[in-house]
């Protein structure tokens, strides 16, 4: 009896452990393409023995080492694999009956490993040579010796009641000489702080400046502590705020910094503790720089090489523990505006573009829309999805109120916020942004990017459509007919279609509109000077029936995949960016009377819901 339950468990054991073996297989077939044979060879795939689980070659080995002699160790930055070749295929052999499903430790203390081995007929090596520093980046090592390291530690008294010192989300700050405003990324230059910059940088800074590491005395000390496993997003230092040269001191534990180029190259910067990071020139300037927050970072073993960029050699790559790291970052404040090489990234030359607008008056009606609405749809969708969630209540009631089954369009869809909203719909979404109909796959819902003056759906096939905040974009009164003309086409006879506009009257009896209620009055947006088209300050009423809206960019949509290096980065666009797009505000009665210039249709209902004009028409 005994006898017989042992060997069912223990068969039982093995399925389970063959069916991991098997969609570990699936894994790198599927999403890194290594293909596994099941004959003995002399290498072997350690799936889950990566650096991007945090195994360190260290710990590898000496798991490996007990089966043979290894001939090499491959293991790629950030992965969650390994390659091993033995001498022998006996000791593969070895290792792969053995090892499958054995624990090794992990530097992440709270996840646990379990290695899945499989042969391979061969390990390709990726041997990239070394990136090259960014242009105008340098690492002074040994800047501070140990004992003025810690006596620079020893200066900073942080607060414990938290009240001066900022803390943020991911790391302790505080600022000496001038505050740095994380609200808008700038430093109030007519307010110094009282102090200036601390005695105890003296020694530093003379240093600095004698071995040539800077030409100006900074003004300025920002101290960040990370503990490990926190970091600092990829961020230029605003270039208005701060002159060229900007230094950071490391303290207390070394750390891998990623440089990034808006052409999507990042490189990994080794910088090491005591050591002092100048940023000058195009790192300055063009670069991001971040740290990624984790508690390990992927280093080179050789000694020789500890500094700077870390090797693409992935037979030599291995995991650092991150320890708490001080960094003293000095910065000399700028008077006046930058007028650096890079003006896609410089907020002062981006200023000055603004205040001489467009003479949007002189564009076609078909480049106007591609400027002021395509374009920049397409560049602010991220931050605009992120802000699109809470569907209008009336516009959920047109949907639930269709009968099951019904086929319906969503033409202008943006983020597909009403696409799921009625599960007993076929609802199928199309916009002008591709960003923003990406977002729509993203959530498994159907949309294909088009026009909304010709939309590639089947004439006369759908029970209802919905026109959501898209009209308005159309800048004559023709194109504005021929979108809805479009939306009539769609439906089948007795079909509805639903059409939401921005209404001038943002007070409708009485009642102001959310948007209204939202602003404060002030000029949030400080009129420029004036444009052929106006610019419509946020919040406020309108003044005209044709404007440029402006859509303030926030920094949240940035490095939405800052998780390692490797991924690649949305375009690079400037925080606190300001984007304009046109609109025509509807007045009161225009979008019936254009409803009315269309044929085979009548308006069944029409209404003004939170400053926007309503139409439900309906296909004769
Ligand atoms: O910790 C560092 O070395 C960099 C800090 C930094 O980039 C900043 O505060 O702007
Ligand atoms: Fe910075
Ligand atoms: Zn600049």
């Amino acid at each position: 009896m005994l006898e017989c339950n042992a060997r069912t468990k223990l068969s039982k054991e093995q399925k389970k452990q063959m069916k991991k073996e098997a969609k570990a297989k699936n894994i790198l077939l599927r999403h890194e393409g290594i293909e596994t044979v099941s004959r003995p060879t002399k290498s072997l795939v350690v799936a889950n023995g990566g650096l991007g689980n945090g195994v360190s070659r260290e710990h590898l080995l000496d798991v490996l080492k007990t089966h043979g002699l290894v001939e090499s160790l491959i293991m790629p930055p950030n992965k969650p694999y390994s390659f091993v070749t033995y001498a022998s295929p006996e000791a593969a052999v070895s290792a792969y009956s053995s090892l499958s499903g054995q624990e090794v430790p992990s530097m992440d203390e709270e996840q646990k490993v379990s290695l899945y081995l499989s042969f391979v007929d061969k390990v390709e090596v990726k041997e990239t040579p070394p990136p090259a520093l960014p242009p105008g980046l340098r690492i002074a090592e040994n800047i501070v010796s140990p004992e003025e390291e810690l006596v620079l530690l020893d200066s900073i008294q942080w607060e414990t009641d938290n009240s001066n010192q900022k803390s943020l989300k991911h790391r302790r700050v505080k600022h000496y000489g001038y505050e740095f405003r994380y609200d808008n990324n700038n430093v109030d230059k007519d307010q110094p702080l009282p102090g200036g910059l601390p005695k105890f940088c003296n020694v530093l800074l003379d240093r600095c400046v004698a071995q040539g590491l800077i030409q100006n005395m900074p003004d300025q000390l920002t101290v960040n502590q990370y503990e490990p496993g926190q970091g600092i997003p990829p961020h230029i230092d605003t270039h208005s705020a701060f002159e060229d040269e900007i230094i950071s001191l490391s303290l207390g534990s070394e750390i891998v910094m990623d440089f990034r180029h808006p052409d999507g190259t990042c490189v990994p910067v080794m910088v090491p503790q005591r050591s002092l990071l100048v940023m000058s020139g195009e790192s300055r300037y063009l670069w991001t720089h971040g740290i990624t927050p984790r508690k390990f970072d992927v280093i080179q073993v050789s000694e020789g090489q500890s500094v700077g960029t870390v090797s693409g050699n992935t037979d030599e790559l291995t995991l650092s523990k991150r320890g708490t790291r001080t960094s003293f970052t000095f910065r000399k404040i700028r008077h006046g505006s930058c007028k650096c090489a890079f003006p896609s990234v410089c907020d002062s030359q981006q200023a000055l573009e603004k205040k001489s607008p467009p003479q949007v008056k002189d564009l076609e009606p078909e480049s106007l829309e591609m400027e002021y609405v395509h374009k920049v749809y397409e560049d602010i969708a991220g931050h605009f999805s992120s802000t699109r969630h809470t569907p209008w209540p009336k516009v959920v009631d047109f949907l639930m109120g269709l009968s099951v089954g019904s086929l319906v369009a969503d033409v202008g869809c943006g983020n597909g916020k009403y696409i799921g909203i009625n599960k007993s719909l076929y609802m199928i979404g199309c916009d002008r942004s591709k960003n923003l109909v990406d977002i729509c796959g993203e959530r498994k819902f159907e949309a294909c990017v088009c026009d909304a003056l010709s939309v590639p759906f089947r004439r006369g096939s759908f029970d209802a459509c919905i026109s959501i905040a898209v009209i308005h974009h159309f800048a004559t009164e023709e194109r504005r007919l021929a979108a809805v003309q479009e939306l009539v086409h769609l439906l089948k006879s007795g079909g509805k279609a639903l059409i939401y506009v921005w209404a001038m009257e943002q007070e409708y009896k009485k009642s102001k509109s959310k948007y209204l209620k939202d602003g404060k009055l002030s000029n949030e947006t400080p009129q420029e000077s004036a444009p052929s088209l106006p610019i419509h300050t946020n919040r406020t009423a309108f003044d005209s029936q044709d404007l440029l809206v402006p859509w303030h960019l926030k920094e949240n949509n940035q490095g939405r995949n800052n998780e390692f290096c490797s991924a690649k980065r949305e375009k690079q666009l400037l925080p606190g960016s300001v984007y304009h797009r046109y609109y025509h505000v509807f007045r009161e009665g225009e979008l019936e009377a254009l409803c009315g210039r269309v044929t085979g249709v009548t308006v069944r209902h029409s209404y003004h819901d939170q400053g926007n004009w309503c139409v439900i028409v309906e296909k004769l």
